[in-house]
């Protein structure tokens, strides 16, 4: 077959054009990318050669193979893992299918556009860039594979200019051979960085590869003295040049040592490099069992959260070995959903090597092993949150919705997960705008208070605003802030803390019972009584928008608030369903107005003036309109509404 060109799909380009002009100062990491493609490579040819030994044609001594030359600027990593034919280099060299790097894409043009800073650490470290980080540091790439159990091998080559090309090639064995022709300021003695220099090579496998399960290899030349045969050097002989391969890494799965001998650079490396982390994990742990099931786990919570973590693109799970031989990635039956932010692997002799997903998922050891697992995960988090709350808040704003997730799911998933975690869960409070726990809110309850009182709404500031606000400020009754959608559910949920029920500010009544608070209640009853009929064609003029039309004993200074009823959803959580597309769940909406603010005494005088007239059913609306502005609801017709009131105002 004669040599093919392709193009690059138009984000392969996007990716390439990126690489090229460098937005990594990190320049280095292409080596520990595209060695851990090759390690995965050599994983792949070593499971299918479980069911196909023939696979390996006798070449069972897997490794990856560094081969600088200084000379031409060039620098090869070779494995002899699964390799791959004329397709799949196609599909996957030339593409990306990853959702990651199209998201990863998607930020950068995001933050380009709000000129943010491109060479932001901590954005980069969430996208692993893989194959296409090698044209950082080289001007033209050359791929020489074959893949396992073909015969025809393929060589693909591209200088990064918009296209590759394809054409048939010789390779006496399986595997991958990526050859770097390095761009002048990362070759010579002189560059920058010299990745053809074998002591440089041999520190950044070091650094970042060291735990690679196969054996990362390069020759290494010396000139030496030729000796005697007592071993002493021969004076004036000429030297002679020796080339001695060796091993550069470590490959001594860290978890297999003991803990003792564990510095905690050593478990920080370890994951930044397994899991392509940036940052030092936020959290080890490393705990080993024995008894019915034995396993050895090592597990983290890295530093941030992953953007996509609440998205169905993200792939929670745990890696998994079997006695330190690689099952599968990304095992999503150890742990529960709540806990999807978890990064690690979990090594058990009890777990067969060949278990395909479905039996792993009825596996009895691996449930034993997940909820051993969580447990410690559990005990971990109630520790940090009660000696080092620092820490603890740190992870909650990392990963407190996850938690409060979990609580809402319970639904689904038993309701002991709501036992578990709702010590766990903390909330902005208004005493001082900091995190309490629901405990320290309880505790610290006045005795007179029944209920565990909240607001929602999308900040602090438009909370601090709702005029529902008012009443309980002066009473110095501590209020709760959900400032997340998720969070009304998650305490719906809990349903009570303690006995005590929660309630929400913007809901039905308040339930005080001071004396002030009841004598209140009276005289909004009394009023209630004696407006009756306005009440009832303010409800009429605004038809089925509202479910009643009240007094309110909640309003001190404002006009009116809008209120759900004790049943059903909230106006927040319809909010939420709406914007998830599901709007089938309304609020029963009720509009309370201030019988003590001047606005009620012209709306009586309108009424009294003509209960069908134009001008009291513009008001009726326009007091609508205003209470759902302040819950932040858009009114259906912000039109109508602003021709309303110009036309009050120019009066
Ligand atoms: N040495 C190799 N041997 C065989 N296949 C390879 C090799 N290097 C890359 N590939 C193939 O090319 C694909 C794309 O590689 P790339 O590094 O871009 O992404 P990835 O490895 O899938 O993801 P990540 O780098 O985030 O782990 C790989 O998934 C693999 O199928």
């Amino acid at each position: 077959m004669a040599k093919e060109t392709h193009e690059f799909q138009a984000e392969t380009k996007q990716l390439l054009d990126l690489m090229i002009h460098s937005i990594y100062t990190n320049h280095e990491i292409f080596l520990r990318e595209l060695i851990s493609n090759a390690s995965d490579a050599i994983d792949k040819a070593h499971f299918e050669s479980l069911t196909d030994r023939s696979l390996l044609e006798g070449d069972e001594d897997f490794q990856i193979f560094l081969t600088p030359d200084a000379e031409q600027h060039m620098l090869t990593i070779a494995d002899n893992g699964i390799g791959m034919n004329r397709e799949e280099l196609i599909e996957n060299i030339g593409t990306i299918a990853k959702s990651g790097t199209k998201a990863f894409l998607e930020q950068l043009k995001k933050a380009k556009e709000e000129n943010k800073d491109l060479t932001d650490k901590e954005m980069i470290g969430q996208f692993g860039v893989g194959f296409y980080s090698a044209f950082m540091v080289a001007d033209h790439v050359t791929i020489v594979t074959r893949k396992a159990g073909e015969k025809q091998a393929w060589k693909w080559e591209s200088a990064a200019d918009g296209s590759y090309t394809i054409e048939e090639c010789e390779l006496d064995k399986r595997g991958t051979a990526i050859t770097l022709h390095l761009k002048k300021e990362f070759c010579g003695k002189e560059a920058e960085q010299d990745f053809t220099d074998n002591y440089e090579l041999e520190r950044l496998v070091k650094k970042y590869s060291d735990y690679v399960r196969y054996p990362i290899k390069m020759d290494f030349t010396f000139e030496e003295t030729p000796k005697d045969k007592d071993g002493k050097e021969i004076e004036g002989a000429d030297k002679i040049k020796k080339v001695e391969t060796r091993t550069l890494n470590s490959m001594q799965p860290l978890w297999t040592k003991n803990k003792s001998d564990i510095k905690k650079e050593e478990y920080n490396e370890f994951f930044k490099h397994q899991f392509y982390e940036w940052e030092d994990p936020m959290e080890v742990f490393h705990t080993k069992a024995e008894g019915t099931v034995e396993y050895t786990a090592l597990l983290a919570i890295p530093a941030h959260a992953p953007f996509n973590l609440y998205q169905t693109d993200y792939e929670p799970g745990l890696q998994l070995y079997s006695r330190h031989v690689f099952i599968m990635d990304k095992c999503k039956d150890l742990l529960p959903d709540y806990l999807r932010f978890m990064k690690g692997l979990v090594d058990s002799p009890d777990l067969s090597l060949n278990i395909s997903r479905e039996l792993l998922q009825q596996s009895r050891e691996l449930k034993a092993i997940g909820r051993a697992l969580e447990k410690n995960i559990l005990k971990t988090l109630a520790r940090k949150l009660k000696n080092d709350r620092e820490w603890y808040e740190k992870f909650w704003n990392e990963y407190g919705k996850s938690l409060k997730i979990g609580i809402y799911n319970s639904i689904y998933s038993g309701s002991d997960t709501v036992d578990k975690l709702k010590d766990l869960i903390l909330f902005m409070s208004s005493k001082d705008g900091k995190l309490v726990t629901l405990k320290e809110y309880v505790d610290r309850m006045p005795e007179s208070q029944k209920k565990i009182y909240y607001a929602t709404a999308k900040d602090k500031e438009t909370i601090e605003q709702l005029p529902q606000m008012e009443t309980l400020r002066d009473k110095g009754i501590e209020v709760l802030y959900l400032l997340d959608p998720v969070d009304e559910f998650a305490i719906e949920t809990i349903h009570q803390y303690e006995e005590k029920p929660f309630h929400s500010i913007s809901r039905g009544d308040l339930g005080l019972d001071d004396a002030e608070s009841q004598e209140v209640k009276k005289e909004t009853e009394e009023i209630q009584k004696d407006n009756s009929d306005l009440m009832k064609d303010i409800k009429a003029a605004l038809g089925d928008k509202v479910e009643d039309v009240k007094v309110s004993a909640r309003l001190k200074s404002s006009a009116v608030c809008l209120v759900a009823d004790e049943a059903g959803p909230s106006l927040a959580m319809e909010q939420a369903f709406s914007q998830m597309k599901n709007p089938m769940f309304k609020a029963k909406r009720i509009l309370e107005i201030n019988p003590h603010h001047e606005l009620f005494s012209r709306l009586k005088e309108i009424h009294e003036t003509g209960k069908d007239s134009q001008e009291f059913k513009d008001y009726c609306d326009m007091l609508y309109t205003q209470a759902l502005l302040i819950e932040g609801i858009l009114p259906e017709n912000p039109v109508d509404f602003a021709n309303k009131v110009a036309k009050l105002m120019a009066k």
